[in-house]
């Protein structure tokens, strides 16, 4: 059986060893839809066929050898909306851009097979008519992680989003007070590539972040046409800025760290014969087939080490230079590679997957932010402070406290269901759950146990985990060479924490309306 996809860098082991250099690579997720009612009635068979969790292999209609493709997760139809949130790590990106990393998530595939499906769940059945919480994409489910892991932090973030589209090669915004005009795409050292008078949203909500997510895609162009009954006519971008002051600041005056979140649901690849598109449908396709198709050069280009330090052309399309920091640039990125797995769609299908495979042997350098926020103690770092396992692991019993609770069954403890370890877990002990609380003396003697463990280690950025590994699977954790200025803020967070603990053995710890709020650790 030929093999295909598998990059140099195995995308397994350098989530689990750590990337070799700054260079990383891009993380590829496949998922393959489930067999649509019309393809089920026109009897279609199934070309493809899940092998473990990474490997998908492709049957020729005629009887020749099956195609292996290995990706770094491939998802089967059977699987939920909330597998593919997990699978794709998503909250591991959200983390890094709330440490001022710039991360995006795009969705990429044929018409039709499932990519604004999987960012934001089938479209509302009716006016008024919600979308079953279960069914939420990743979005909102990013987003309702985001917020509750914001409420959690203790240190001040705004919070902003952007929302915008690009059809037939003109930048819109979708969240504009008027109705939407072309906006001119501009460059600068500082900024590279980006969208002038492009309105930004501050928002302090989850609710407020839906509705702006409603309005967004309620604007957006879509049609229907042979193969998709609401086809999006256009790519769309929605973007969450997070500024986050560093606790405590290193320098007065020292800038908010900035990161970025981006969501692109790409229009999908159309052969206009098959979707039978005439007139502004037509157009439509054209110019959407146009733009991926400088994606796919760039990407292509990205690839030839010859090429990868002269000219990519960015500029060829307004798609390919919003995302060229993501794909050639400093930003951590997560393809979700969307397929249907009728045999009647196999030579689009070929095409996306020969597409993802190339995109997963591009790197990133992802960049460092200036100053890097501590970590803390609370539930919603890292590593759990008390039994110290990482706390998206199974065993680590603060593990649903990080997960949003909006969505999913819950236990009757309140725990949601997908966050209770398996029955395999050994005990861990924990003494509460609780959170936020008061910050009694033991909790500063964690705070110092887990500020030691930072001097040593640092997890420093890279593309997101696969799904949940097996029970020994270990922590990614890596060393923080990279990161400028960890060292001498860490010395600083020791040197605090060590004077707290002083003071704290005279007498009980200050209560938190004493504390001046530049001097304090976030609480807990
Ligand atoms: N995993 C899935 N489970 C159930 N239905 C799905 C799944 N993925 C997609 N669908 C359904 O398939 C149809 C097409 O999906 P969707 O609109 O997300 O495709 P798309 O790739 O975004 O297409 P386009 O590029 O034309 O916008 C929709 O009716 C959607 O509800």
């Amino acid at each position: 059986m030929e093999e295909r996809g598998s990059p140099d860098g195995d995308p397994a082991r350098s989530l689990e060893q750590g990337p070799e250099g700054p260079e990383t690579p891009i993380q590829v997720v496949l998922r393959v839809r489930p067999m649509s009612a019309a393809e089920l009635r026109r009897g279609e068979q199934s070309a493809l066929h899940c092998s473990g969790t990474r490997t998908l292999q492709v049957s020729p209609p005629g009887g020749g050898p099956d195609v292996a493709f290995r990706f770094g997760a491939v998802l089967d139809g059977a699987r939920t909306q909330e597998d593919v949130f997990r699978a794709c790590g998503v909250r591991r990106l959200g983390e890094l851009a709330l440490r001022g990393f710039s991360c995006t998530v795009f969705t990429f595939g044929q018409t039709g097979s499932g990519k604004t499906y999987t960012l934001t769940g089938p479209p509302p059945q009716g006016e008024g008519v919600p979308v079953p919480p279960n069914l939420a994409g990743i979005m909102q489910r990013t987003f309702a992680w985001l917020l509750d892991r914001v409420r959690h932090l203790g240190a001040p973030v705004t919070l902003r989003a952007s929302y915008l589209e690009i059809y037939n090669e003109q930048v819109r915004d979708l969240l504009s007070l008027g109705a939407p005009r072309p906006l001119p795409v501009r460059w600068n050292k500082t900024q590279g590539f980006y969208v002038e008078q492009l309105r930004v949203v501050e928002f302090g909500s989850l609710g407020a972040l839906m509705e702006l997510m409603q309005m967004g895609l309620s604007r957006r162009r879509s049609s229907a046409h042979s193969l998709n009954q609401a086809s999006s006519r256009s790519h769309a971008l929605l973007t969450l800025y997070i500024s986050r002051q560093t606790m405590p600041p290193v320098d007065p005056g020292e800038p908010p760290v900035g990161g970025k979140l981006c969501f692109v649901d790409l229009a999908g690849s159309e052969k206009v014969a098959a979707t039978g598109s005439r007139g502004e449908l037509m157009l439509e396709a054209n110019s959407i087939n146009r733009s991926l198709l400088a994606l796919g050069h760039c990407i292509s280009l990205l690839l030839d080490p010859q090429r990868k330090q002269s000219h990519i052309p960015f500029r060829d399309s307004k798609l390919t230079k919003l995302l060229a920091d993501s794909l050639g640039g400093h930003g951590v990125t997560l393809m979700v590679a969307c397929v249907s797995p009728s045999v009647q769609c196999l030579p689009e299908t070929l095409s996306t997957l020969r597409y993802a495979s190339r995109a997963q042997r591009v790197t990133t350098r992802p960049q460092a932010p200036k100053a890097l926020p501590p970590l803390c103690s609370c539930p919603c770092c890292h590593l759990c402070p008390l039994c110290r396992a990482p706390l998206t692991h199974w065993a680590c019993p603060h593990r649903g406290l990080q997960l949003p609770q909006v969505f999913g069954p819950k236990t009757p403890g309140g725990l949601a269901l997908s966050a209770q370890p398996p029955p395999w877990a050994p005990p861990c002990n924990s003494d509460s759950a609780e959170f936020p609380r008061e910050r009694s003396h033991s909790d500063w003697t964690r705070t110092r146990v887990l500020a030691e463990m930072l001097m040593r280690e640092e997890v420093v950025p890279s593309a997101p985990p696969l799904p949940m590994g097996p029970p020994d699977a270990s922590p990614v954790l890596r060393g923080g060479a990279a990161v400028p200025n960890l060292a001498r803020r860490l010395e600083a967070l020791r040197d605090q924490i060590g004077s707290s603990l002083r003071r704290g053995r005279s007498q009980p710890p200050p209560s938190e309306g004493a504390r001046s709020p530049s001097r304090v650790l976030p609480p807990c």
